[in-house]
């Protein structure tokens, strides 16, 4: 019975990458500089797997660490009630550690990609995926039972001393500083209706208890700081994710200007690009590479959930242990990848061959993302500023996805996204790229510190949804909704940025990388089955959650609870149901449909009754100015 009801969980490579922590993205191997002739190099492309089996009562076979967190994270009950979702949460666990490494900050609401056909497979015999889908079944209402009242446990000790405390470390990584205390309202905060004054803020309440463990949402309006060593890596255990190690040229300085010269766009339109091409227009047509590309997927790997036929033909599933394989095979990639050389190639067609400095005054620093550090610029001889983003090229872990962030950006230009204006790679390494300005911060700042009413939150889903149906339209998914992505003018304008992750799907096809951020990710996403543009929806109805409650659903858990919560859970709990109008839950409910052929599309969605609520845009910006100001 028990090996009937065994799954195998195969996590490849991962073990093998945490052993073998100096090989690095193989991306990055032409840029790192050589080293000595007698070195010996690590091994590559080596593969590892570890089989873990579920006898219907417990999980075996993973690394005792990993045991540790999912007993710490994940009751036995909750593990009972759907090991599916405690397989899910393992695999997008060990796929984001797998990531951790290669980018070296990974967070759980850190964006990350990973390709289907990358290393962690789920197989389950047919009998167990029979047994699942009883359970699921028969449980497919939220089991929360522990995972709201009992209080967060801190992970920091769990994995101080082994071996893959570099990757497991992540909760310890999430940690944030306690927020200031707030006083704590008795009563409910009712969503209020803008008057016209000047708000008044109503901070967000503080946690009942302190957890211990907090995943931290990225604060982008600071920089981030992060102890590393000598190599710029990040110290395990060190808090917050560190950033790439910046360059010195990358230092704010005005000693190194040289001549500028002419640039693509004149500087006094360098603000208006947006509304001049208000009727949101393609400037141009599709690109056919890199990301944007649609690589439609035929499910060629080997991958699957279960045996169809329902034969028990493992022997791992029979016999959980953990077992540890030389190298096996790597699978190939469904779409080439490009090189760096190739990347840089193309940047090069895209980049203003002229040196910047002459023409961008730095002002100061905006904020530090994964890539680069962002900076308020000024146009010399122009009263016009800009932001400029500084990315040091060598280094980026993600090179393709940076180009295709300038593609995009490049390409498809609509008053509700961050506008491109131009870009630069300074001696081969410096990369600039100049955007609109945006002084208003990231709608994050906003919803974390104030409350918005319906009629704001409808202003601000209304302008996405702009967006995101000009994106769709044009059949590009954005792959990254969240707040943090949302960044507001003075005005109160409102635009979508950060295209990294943007991909081009064909009407009618479907996707399956999985890309984005967990607390926003559709469950098709998560669960690695095929998608299209529909995800966009999802993540829209997770950050309207966002504008209700200061942060999306079961931000306060741990990383891998949180992961498990989603797959079992489907759609969140709406916290505030009660107070919402009927419309707006509507909205919500229409959002955040698991089944994505059910889901609202943008057409549906901006014709939508909530959006009739929508208050004008001015109406957002005392709260804008009210959280610069604070
Ligand atoms: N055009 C802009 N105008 C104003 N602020 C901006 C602009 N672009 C980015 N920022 C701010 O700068 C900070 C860093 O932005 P960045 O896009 O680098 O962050 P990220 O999305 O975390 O990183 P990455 O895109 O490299 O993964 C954020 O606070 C962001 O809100």
């Amino acid at each position: 019975m028990s090996t009937a009801r065994s799954s195998k969980v195969r996590i490849r490579n991962f073990i093998g990458r945490i052993f073998s922590p100096s090989e690095k993205d193989k991306d990055n191997d032409e840029m790192k500089p050589s080293s000595s002739a007698m070195d010996i190099s690590q091994p590559y492309n080596t593969v590892h797997r570890v089989h873990v089996g579920y006898d219907g009562q417990k999980f075996s076979g993973l690394p005792q660490p990993w045991m540790d967190i999912l007993l710490r994270d994940i009751s036995l009950a909750d593990q009972k009630s759907n090991p599916n979702a405690v397989v899910t949460a393992l695999k997008f666990y060990a796929q984001s550690m797998k990531e951790n490494e290669k980018t070296k900050f990974m967070t759980t609401n850190s964006v990350f990609t990973n390709s289907d056909d990358d290393d962690v497979d789920v197989q389950l015999t047919g009998q167990v995926t029979e047994h699942l889908r009883n359970l699921q079944g028969s449980s497919s209402t939220p089991s929360t039972s522990s995972s709201s009242a009992r209080p967060l446990t801190n992970g920091n000790s769990t994995f101080s001393s082994s071996s893959t405390d570099a990757s497991l470390s992540l909760s310890e990584r999430n940690n944030v500083p306690s927020p200031a205390p707030v006083p704590t309202s008795e009563s409910a905060p009712h969503l209020k209706s803008f008057t016209g004054e000047a708000p008044k803020l109503h901070p967000r309440s503080p946690f009942p208890t302190q957890p211990p463990v907090l995943p931290q949402r990225s604060k982008t309006s600071t920089p981030i700081t992060t102890p590393s060593n000598a190599n710029g890596a990040p110290v395990p255990g060190s808090k917050g994710p560190p950033v790439p190690p910046k360059p010195s040229h990358l230092k704010i300085t005005s000693s190194t200007v040289s001549s500028g010269c002419s640039s693509p766009l004149h500087h006094s339109s360098a603000r208006s690009v947006g509304n001049s091409l208000s009727n949101g227009s393609v400037v141009s047509t599709t690109s056919s590479d890199g990301d944007v590309q649609l690589s439609n997927k035929e499910n060629s790997n080997d991958k699957s959930v279960g045996d169809k036929n329902g034969n028990t033909t493992n022997k791992a599933a029979a016999e959980p242990a953990v077992s540890e394989e030389p190298p096996v095979r790597v699978r190939a990639s469904h779409r080439e990848k490009l090189s760096d050389t190739e990347v840089l190639d193309q940047l090069r067609e895209i980049v203003n061959p002229c040196n910047p400095l002459g023409k961008y005054e730095m002002k100061k620093q905006i904020g530090v993302g994964a890539s680069g550090t962002v900076f308020v610029a000024h146009v010399a001889g122009s009263s016009d500023v800009v932001a400029v983003k500084r990315m040091a090229f060598k280094t980026q872990p993600k090179k393709e996805m940076l180009l295709t962030e300038i593609k995009v950006m490049k390409q498809y230009r609509h008053p509700n996204l961050v506008n491109y204006i131009e870009s630069y790679l300074v001696d081969a390494d410096d990369l600039w790229v100049v955007m609109d300005y945006l002084e208003g911060g990231n709608l994050t700042d906003v919803v974390v510190k104030t409350e918005l009413d319906e009629g704001q939150i409808a202003a601000v889903l209304q302008e996405c949804l702009k967006a995101l149906h000009f994106l769709h339209r044009h059949s590009i998914v954005h792959r990254d909704i969240k707040s943090d992505n949302v960044l507001l003018g003075m005005n109160g304008e409102v635009k979508l940025t950060d295209m990294g992750f943007c991909a081009q799907i064909q009407p009618g096809s479907k996707r399956d990388t999985v890309v984005g951020t967990p607390y926003w990710m559709s469950p098709e996403i998560l669960n690695k089955k095929q998608y299209n543009y529909k995800v966009d929806i999802w993540s829209l109805g997770i950050m309207a959650l966002e504008m209700i409650d200061g942060e999306p659903p079961y931000l306060r858990e741990t990383p891998l609870k949180a992961i498990y919560l989603i797959a079992q859970n489907g759609k969140p709990e709406i916290k505030q149901r009660d107070r919402l109008s009927s419309e707006f839950n509507n909205f919500l409910d229409r959002c955040l449909v698991v089944d994505p052929d059910n889901r609202a599309d943008t057409t549906e969605l901006l014709a939508h009754p909530f959006l009739k609520k929508a208050k004008p845009l001015s109406s957002l910006v005392p709260y804008i100015r009210a959280v610069r100001e604070k």
